[in-house]
């Protein structure tokens, strides 16, 4: 799969230790930014970044801040995204079996490396259900089309 990836200033160090794992996987990173740990605002690198894989112009999306919720709100915003903010295994597996997640968010100053590049793999190797879970990701894109 093709994977974009964003964060910004307090996720950074994060993205640079889940690019490797998403990568040893076998899959093609995006890297839209930022580039560095200087300040800068969420919305300007997770915009972009939601709105690839909303375009199909990448299968699914990573974004990273300090706490994972300023990314999720921004990617929850640009319509056809589904946009799990992440801490734990669990929902890493779950989120993915239910909500067919298209974009993972998680927070640089919540938890761990290790745990995140868990999240990663878990996140990126889980399949859909499908089933009663479709039925309710069509009524939240008919809501989106009102
Ligand atoms: O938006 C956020 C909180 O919901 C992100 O965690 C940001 O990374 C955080 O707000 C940045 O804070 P800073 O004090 O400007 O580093």
């Amino acid at each position: 799969m093709k994977i974009v990836i964003a964060s910004d200033h307090a996720g950074y160090a994060l993205k640079e230790q889940v690019i490797p794992v998403i990568e040893e996987l076998g899959h093609e990173v995006v890297d839209v930014g930022a580039g560095g740990a200087d300040s800068v605002d969420y919305a300007d690198y997770g915009f972009p970044a939601a709105e690839m894989v909303a375009n199909k112009e990448a299968d699914r999306g990573i974004v990273i801040c300090g706490t994972g919720i300023g990314m999720s709100i921004t990617a929850n915003k640009v319509k056809g995204i589904r946009c799990a903010l992440v801490h734990d295994l669990f929902s890493a597996k779950a989120t993915r079996e239910h909500n067919d997640s298209n974009v993972l968010a998680m927070g640089e100053r919540v938890i761990g490396p290790g745990l995140a590049q868990e999240i990663v793999k878990v996140w990126l190797e889980t399949e859909f259900e499908g089933g009663r879970h479709g039925r309710r990701i069509e009524k939240i894109e008919v809501y989106e089309t009102k």
